[in-house]
């Protein structure tokens, strides 16, 4: 079991301190979510774990080595990084295969990535004409090459069709059922929600929250009711006299926080007020991400 430790991680770019003291862990049997918006440093931070830029301070391990120490780095961690890596003039399998001679791994690994991968029927066609998903599918092949414990991928689903996309979050949960330690990275809520089993959360290179998806879907959004009424005006006073928080939901509704639907339906009872709905609202990822991360964005476009 290899689990990745983020420790203290910090990266100055000149006078830019685009990763800062960072820390969390990736755990086995996981899928894990980076998530944070454009600029806030999750690549950089993968790029440090991946041992393709140094720390400035901070150390960011692989089950407690360093990528630069592991004998065959390929047999215990393996990234996606960025799909257009790939040599475009070279065949799929040859691409496999350099891989795996130059890193002393058996050829049947080869066919058994372009198996798990779907690649099989195009094994002989050149990269370069590949549609993206493909090249991810390929990517993601190499990255599987060694069978490492540890996976991490950035941005795997950025510009793919629903296809592709229900594709790639599928395998990342295979992956995790496995046992592997899976990292992956995104700048949208959305994206994890189906995908990662934890959070860690970032903004302008430091830690905004790391946690559960479930405890985050509980601590944030949670707790309001939608409350459908006729009544729509006098309810929302009695509401806000009786302590609750009421903002207008679409007519003729309110949307309530601060009170939970049973205290609210049995204050509809007693004033005897009609009620045609009475719902507990699902949180909304999105609104929860950028409230969490509305400090932290670089540059915010103007509000209309
Ligand atoms: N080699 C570099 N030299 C100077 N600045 C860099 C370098 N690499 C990254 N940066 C800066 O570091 C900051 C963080 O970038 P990074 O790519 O890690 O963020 P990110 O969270 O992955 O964002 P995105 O989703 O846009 O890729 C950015 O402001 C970027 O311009």
């Amino acid at each position: 079991m290899t689990t990745i430790h983020v420790r203290g991680l910090t990266k100055r770019y000149g006078p830019d301190t685009v990763v800062d003291d960072l820390s969390f862990t990736v755990e086995p049997g996981q899928v894990t979510g980076f998530l944070g918006p454009n600029g806030a440093g999750k690549s950089t931070t993968m790029r440090i774990i991946m041992g393709l830029a140094a720390p400035t301070a901070g150390s960011a391990t692989l089950g407690d080595r360093d990528y630069r120490d592991l004998p065959v780095p390929l047999t215990e961690v393996g990234a996606l990084l960025d799909a257009a890596a790939v040599h475009g003039s070279r065949k799929a399998y040859d691409h496999l295969h350099a891989l795996a001679v130059s890193n002393g791994l058996p050829r049947r690994r080869v066919e058994e990535v372009l198996a798990r991968t779907g690649l099989e029927s195009v094994a002989g066609k050149r990269a370069g004409g590949f549609s993206l998903g493909m090249r991810q599918r390929l990517g993601i092949a190499s990255a599987l090459l060694g069978d490492p414990r540890v996976l991490i991928f950035d941005e795997p689903v950025n510009g793919l069709d629903p296809e592709g996309i229900r594709w790639i979050r599928d395998f990342m949960r295979s992956l995790a059922r496995e046992g592997r330690a899976v990292l992956v990275s995104s700048h949208l809520m959305s994206e994890m929600a189906q995908t990662a089993d934890h959070l860690v959360v970032i903004g302008r290179g430091r830690l905004i929250a790391d946690t559960g998806m479930s405890e985050f879907l509980r601590a944030n959004g949670g707790g309001t009711v939608l409350v459908r009424t006729p009544e729509a005006g006098a309810f929302a006073l009695r509401l806000t006299a009786a302590g609750a928080t009421v903002r207008q939901g679409p007519e003729p509704s309110l949307l309530v926080s601060g009170m939970t639907s049973d205290e609210i339906g049995r204050l509809a009872a007693y004033h005897r007020v009609t009620l045609g709905e009475l719902s507990p609202q699902q949180p909304s990822l999105e609104d929860a991400f950028m409230e969490l991360t509305k400090d932290s964005v670089e540059y915010q476009g103007a509000t209309a």
